[in-house]
């Protein structure tokens, strides 16, 4: 049953709370749940159509997620927000307009072709570019900013194939970099404003949505030059052979398709295609950079763990047989980095990426443990306090301890997607989850094996309210080159 939670006026609802506490909006949807129990409800302005319930409780996030997913999809209420920088792309579709883009996607990222594909560019990215800026660089740098440009243009190299030049040494502004952040941004005001406010901005093109219009017109014509590019190259060549890039994957998928059933329409229009690479640039371009970013910092205060980490990465590269100049880690060396894993997956569970997500009723529905939730209303589940609840996680829920997650037999826990429901759970658990992985360890180890990363003291290290959960001031930070390793 949802017990009591912040005050809800006549009218204004929620808001003089949000209001109030929107410099510190996830410590205080904490404590209202803590104090509510797990969840409450809620409700925005009057007319404004925003209500339901927030919760942090497992057993209810199962059932969205899982149980009763059908009836609890993205909905109208997200899908409308992000319908123009979006359009149908995965993220954004429910039925069967998602299950094929998500059934295609999941082939294509578990073959190995994509998996050894994918290690190249991220092994090139690292070697060629981040370890090189980061050497050419002898200044206090924002990490925050370095790890996003790192994602962003590893993401492009995995979706489209190209490269987005973000990590070039001088550290330029990308115009296409540029304009997929402030169309983000722009969209998400449309989750802090009633729609009766921006939707007559947007029809009279008038402040964000001004600039989501051309920002968004930006990203996609810049997208559609890539799709249209790549078909023109598949006509020409009659196949795209030399490519591993989801584009060029999904594109060949669906030639072969249609040249088995003739007369059928193609599944991936161009328009479509583009849609599937924006979505997946969208989710794969800052969640673990900003995960990384919480990392590094939980790693300064806390040392220790940092030793632990180091040993781990020197123990596995004093098996090496022969001794390179230069270090590149290979598949099989991040696979032994369970350390490191299990310290990962702890940040992100104190720090996840995705820290409020939102789901809609379709139809009028009971949780198990009788709360009844009406048609039309949103379910909100906040995972930044679900590592936060002392009945979830234990006493010790504040502290950051990576042996939470490693079993008697030195394996790694595997726990619940709805405990731990930072990469999502159920039918759409996130899709990159091994990529992100993969990435996170290969860049943490190959900063760690040469630099002690220095926090500049007396910094403001909150996060910013955002659908990612960016910290708000950056990160500075200085590198020191590690005596043994800096030669490498
Ligand atoms: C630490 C890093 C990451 C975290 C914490 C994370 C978390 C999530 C979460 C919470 C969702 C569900 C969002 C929702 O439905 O509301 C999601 C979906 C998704 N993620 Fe990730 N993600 C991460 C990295 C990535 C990366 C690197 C990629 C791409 C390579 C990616 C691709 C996707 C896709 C395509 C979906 C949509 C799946 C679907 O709707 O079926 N994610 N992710």
């Amino acid at each position: 049953m949802t017990k009591k939670g912040p005050m809800l006026w006549p009218v204004i609802g929620i808001i003089p709370s949000l209001v109030i506490n929107i410099n510190n909006i996830y410590h205080w949807i904490t404590i209202a749940l803590i104090k509510a129990k797990g969840t409450f409800p809620y409700k925005g302005v009057w007319m404004g159509r925003a209500y339901g319930i927030v919760t942090v409780d497992p057993s209810k996030i199962e059932y969205i997620l899982k149980t009763r997913s059908k009836n609890f999809p993205k909905g109208k209420y997200y899908k409308e927000r992000f319908l123009d920088l979006l359009g149908d792309g995965i993220f954004n579709a429910d039925d069967e307009l998602w299950l094929h883009q998500r059934r295609v996607a999941t082939i294509e990222m578990h073959s190995s072709r994509f998996v050894k594909y994918s290690l190249k560019a991220m092994q090139d990215l690292v070697q060629n570019k981040l370890l090189k800026v980061i050497k050419g660089h002898n200044n206090i740098i924002d990490l925050q900013e370095l790890l996003l440009r790192f994602t962003f243009d590893n993401i492009c190299a995995a979706a489209l194939g190209v490269d987005s030049g973000c990590l070039a040494l001088e550290l330029p502004q990308v115009p296409f970099a540029k304009a997929f952040e402030e169309a983000t941004e722009c969209t998400l005001f449309r989750f802090l404003v009633p729609y009766f406010v921006w939707k007559p901005m947007k029809l009279l093109g008038l402040g964000f949505e001004k600039r989501l219009k051309e920002s968004t017109k930006f990203v996609h014509e810049f997208a559609d030059k890539i799709v249209m590019d790549r078909r023109n190259e598949l006509v020409e060549q009659g196949n795209l052979d030399g490519r591993s890039d989801l584009l060029s994957r999904l594109m060949i998928m669906d030639n072969i398709i249609n040249t088995t059933k003739q007369n059928e329409q193609s599944f991936f229009s161009n328009k479509l295609l583009r849609d599937f690479c924006i979505s997946f640039i969208l989710a794969g371009r800052d969640t673990s950079s900003v995960g990384l970013a919480w990392f590094f910092w939980l790693l300064h205060k806390n040392p220790k763990i940092e030793s632990k980490i180091l040993e781990e990465i020197n123990d596995i590269l004093s098996r090496r047989e022969s001794k390179e100049e230069e270090i590149v880690f290979t598949m099989e060396e991040l696979k032994q980095m369970v350390y490191l894993q299990a310290a990962l997956t702890e940040s992100l569970r104190l720090y996840p990426p995705v820290p409020i997500d939102i789901k809609e009723v379709i139809n009028d529905d009971v949780f198990p443990d009788g709360t009844v939730i009406k048609k039309g209303a949103k379910v909100l589940y906040s995972i930044f306090s679900m590592a936060r609840m002392e009945w979830i996680w234990g006493k010790d829920c504040m502290e950051f301890k990576p042996e939470r997650w490693i079993q008697n037999n030195g394996q790694l826990v595997n726990e619940s997607q709805f405990k731990y429901a930072v990469f999502n759970g159920g039918p759409r658990l996130c899709l990159g989850k091994t990529f992100a992985y993969m990435q996170m360890k290969m860049v943490a180890a190959a900063i760690l094996l040469r630099y002690q990363v220095k926090v500049v003291e007396g910094q403001n290290v909150v996060p910013k309210l955002t659908t990612t959960l960016y910290m708000r001031n950056g990160l500075l930070v200085s590198f020191k080159p590690r005596l043994a390793n800096s030669a490498v």
